[in-house]
């Protein structure tokens, strides 16, 4: 099947990347857009992200034959019963959205019968909004496909050379073990980020502005992190739950086990852990994952400003 016109619901970061991506690299796709939000609405308008916006959702999707859900994971079931009378036969209903189970359980509920395959393209920044977008986002970044098990293997396979043409690399996986890998490498460390941002502030004889003055190093990258968008996150962790739990137990394992080694002075168990974690990036580094890979000419987004 051939992707010919694509309704791109929430016209925020990724969103509007999405649609800048779409008219640079594949142009002959046509862009119909909406955001539930009027502001973002005009924004997108003056913008000229798509080609046609649209005062409602159900107006957006009435011609498409790919629609991409790129709203808070806590909104996808709210947006996902507002196309469901407009949506055309045959249309593939996608997402962008950080947790994968939550958001096939949602669509499918409220969608039953349709074509649905969600995604998530691992890039981002901590900007969000219409003005945050920009189109090489997707160049050289994973994309994980997770349709459910009795998928139409014409639309996965459409649906993945979409995100090819916009830059990205293409993995297929199950929600569940997405959700687990992604609680590790994304969820987690976004909460280490909230959470020692939010006690460096806390602390009463650290002032806002020694915090802000001395932050030169790694507190400078957490605080980048920390400024994450907070309805974004609050809905990844409302909706990742059982899969952040566990693998934030093991992690609090892991820190109370450094807490001991600090305690006693066991500099061999240090050593042998940052020695390890030390690989863990070069490995990174030489797998051409690190932003200072070359890809699509990626905006620089690695440090705060
Ligand atoms: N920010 C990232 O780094 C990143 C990366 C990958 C995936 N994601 C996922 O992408 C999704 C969007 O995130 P973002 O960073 O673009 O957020 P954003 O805040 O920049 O944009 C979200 C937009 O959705 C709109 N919206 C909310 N509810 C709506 C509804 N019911 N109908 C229509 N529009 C609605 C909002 O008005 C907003 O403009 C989230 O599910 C997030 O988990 C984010
Ligand atoms: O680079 C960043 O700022 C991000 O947080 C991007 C990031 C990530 O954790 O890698 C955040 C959430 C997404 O679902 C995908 C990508």
């Amino acid at each position: 099947m051939t992707i010919q016109r694509v309704a791109i619901i929430g016209l925020g970061l990724l969103g509007s990347s999405i649609a800048r991506a779409v008219s640079q690299f594949i142009p002959e796709i046509a862009t119909h857009g909406f955001d539930a939000d009027a502001a973002v609405r005009e924004r997108a308008e003056k913008l000229g992200l798509v080609g046609t916006m649209h005062e409602t959702a159900s107006g957006a999707v009435a011609e498409a034959d790919l629609v991409i859900l790129c709203v808070p994971v806590g909104a996808m079931a709210s947006a996902a019963r507002e196309i469901a009378d407009a949506l055309p036969d045959g249309a593939i209903v996608s997402d962008v959205g950080s947790s994968k189970q939550s958001v096939l359980d949602d669509l499918s509920a409220a969608l039953p019968g349709r074509t649905i395959i969600p995604a998530h393209p691992v890039a981002g920044t901590e900007q969000s909004g219409p003005d945050a977008g920009f189109a090489s986002l997707f160049g050289n970044r994973w994309c994980i496909l997770t349709p459910p098990k009795d998928a139409d293997e014409a639309a996965v396979a459409a649906l993945s050379d979409f995100w090819t043409r916009l830059g990205a690399r293409i993995e297929i996986m199950d929600p569940e073990h997405h959700d687990l890998v992604l609680a590790v490498t994304s969820h987690i460390p976004h909460l280490i980020a909230y959470t020692i941002v939010g006690t460096a502030s806390d602390l009463e004889d650290v002032t806002r502005g020694e915090v802000i003055k001395y932050s030169a190093g790694g507190f400078r990258d957490f605080t980048r992190i920390a400024a994450s968008d907070p309805t974004m996150w609050r809905d990844v962790f409302l909706h990742n739950k059982t899969a952040v739990l566990e693998m934030l137990g093991r992690f609090t394992e892991d820190l109370t086990a450094l807490q001991r080694a600090i305690r006693s002075g066991d500099g061999e168990t240090l050593h042998e852990l940052f020695s390890r974690t030390r690989a863990i990036r070069r490995g990174i580094i030489e797998e051409g994952q690190d932003d200072a890979a070359p890809d699509f000419g990626r905006k620089d987004h690695g440090s705060a400003g």
